[in-house]
């Protein structure tokens, strides 16, 4: 679906991600793991297109059209960022909307008990629910690819049931799934767990 060659990145000098090689498949739930600081942001982030690696090789394979991650539409590719960066001045349901083309997606509002706040903007609903609505939104065009970064980290256990169930009905119907995640709940539902390590700091 995705491979990842040698992809890295320094901010400053200060490497953030030692490279990297990952292979994404179809079907795959894989959980990115490693201590804080360890780059799986910033892996997710190139990874989706919303960052550029300093080097390395990122190919799209079948189904994904061979352009760059970052010209991939939501039918795609579906992110999950940790910034979670809902549009603020849409509600949850245009939110979807917009990623689905057209409207649609009250029942992944409903899977996730989003649905009695479908007509709210961001700024009205909590964290957590603008959190659920972000998954929501990268799932609603039903991509190929779902890149999702801590999709749980506001969620109840019950809640984060639900994000996972849904995440793993993803990687069922045939999508690749990658999340980074510290949550144990995440972990042993995966199918394969790639470990960071922190990368060493540059001398001087
Ligand atoms: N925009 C940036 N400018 C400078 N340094 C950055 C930037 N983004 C990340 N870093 C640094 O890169 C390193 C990797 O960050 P990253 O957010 O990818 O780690 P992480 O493994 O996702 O951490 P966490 O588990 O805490 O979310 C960290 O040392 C971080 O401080």
């Amino acid at each position: 679906m995705l491979s990842l060659r040698g992809v890295r990145k320094s901010y400053g000098g200060t490497p953030a991600l030692r490279p990297v090689d990952l292979d994404l498949v179809a079907g795959e739930l894989v959980v990115l793991t490693g201590p804080s600081g360890s780059g799986k942001s910033t892996l997710l982030m190139i990874a989706g297109g919303w960052e550029t690696p300093d080097g390395g090789e990122i190919v799209p394979r079948p189904p994904l059209p061979e352009v760059p991650v970052d010209r991939m539409s939501w039918r795609d590719l579906g992110f999950v960022p940790q910034s979670i960066s809902l549009f603020e001045e849409l509600t949850l349901a245009d939110n979807l909307a917009l990623a689905r083309g057209g409207p649609g997606g009250a029942e992944l509002l409903e899977a996730l008990e989003l649905g009695h706040l479908a007509a709210r903007r961001p700024g009205e609903v909590s964290r957590g629910e603008q959190q659920r609505a972000a998954v929501a939104r990268a799932l609603v065009a039903a991509p190929s690819l779902v890149i999702a970064d801590e999709p749980t980290s506001h969620q109840d256990h019950r809640r984060a049931r639900l994000v996972l169930d849904l995440l793993r009905a993803a990687a069922v119907r045939g999508a690749a799934v990658l999340i980074a995640s510290h949550d144990a709940a995440v972990v042993s539902r995966a199918d394969r767990e790639i470990r960071l390590d922190a990368p060493a700091v540059a001398p001087g």
